[in-house]
């Protein structure tokens, strides 16, 4: 198994997130990129500003590394309108694979109204360019009866309004990696709430991320069905390490 076609290698820190300047911070992402470059990654996920450096760092080296961003992250609260702003300027900026941040807290409190109509309007306009798109349901903030329900919902809107063949381009992802719980408790995606996704998103891919650390949590997630892992220790996973977790 080439285990570096399954990996998204991520560095979603803002500069203040990794208490760096702005200038430091840039340097780190540019590393981020050249390595993933070298490394042979399927993709490179980096926070929606710094997108047009990916494109120009990948434009240059001749590579064929995907880029991914994430809208709205990692909250997922801003309006339709908001996400589909950021979404349309990421794909001005090059990007290939959206992964948008679900509204899972109107989710929770009753209004899948509103998440059936972003989920379709956000994939709608990844379609529309050709792209991928993913919705991270944050798993942590659910309860298992909503993992399965906001799994399902997802699956049944794209089944409802896309054609066969574009299920493999809309994936229900788990974690965007910086959601806190009380108490410590994993916040990413744990082996359970993976299986609860397979299980109810199915015919849709699933994305494992948050929190995946190890070669042997990789090899799990992809013997357990998921199409692709979004981790920021993605090159020591590749290399066969363990890298320090960052719950
Ligand atoms: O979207 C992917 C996640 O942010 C990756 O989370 P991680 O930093 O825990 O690997």
């Amino acid at each position: 198994m080439n285990i570096k076609q399954y990996l998204d290698s991520t560095y979603l820190k803002t500069a203040i997130q990794a208490g760096l300047s702005e200038t430091e911070n840039t340097t780190i992402v540019r590393g981020f990129i050249q390595e993933a470059i070298e490394e042979g990654f399927k993709l490179i996920m980096v926070r929606p500003d710094k997108v047009k450096l990916a494109k120009e760092m990948i434009v240059k080296a001749n590579s064929k590394l995907l880029i991914g961003t994430v809208i709205s992250f990692p909250e997922g609260t801003n309006s339709i309108e908001a996400k589909l702003a950021e979404a349309q300027q990421a794909i001005q900026d090059g990007v290939d694979e959206i992964d948008y941040v679900c509204n899972y807290e109107a989710f929770k409190v009753g209004n899948t109204e509103l998440v059936k109509s972003e989920v379709l309007l956000g994939t709608k306009l990844a379609f529309e360019h050709h792209k991928v798109a993913k919705w991270i349901i944050e798993v942590a903030a659910l309860t298992d009866a909503q993992i399965i329900q906001i799994s399902a919902l997802i699956k049944n809107v794209i089944i409802a309004n896309f054609k066969e063949d574009c299920y493999p381009n809309v994936f229900v992802k788990s974690s965007t990696g910086f959601y806190k719980t009380e108490n410590n408790l994993p916040n990413g995606a744990t082996f359970p709430a993976i299986i609860m996704m397979l299980e109810n998103a199915s015919p849709l891919p699933v994305k494992a991320a948050g929190g995946v650390r190890t070669y042997e949590e990789a090899e799990e997630m992809i013997r357990l069905g998921v199409k692709r892992i979004g981790t920021s220790a993605a090159k020591t996973i590749a290399h066969g390490e363990t890298a320090s977790g960052n719950y």
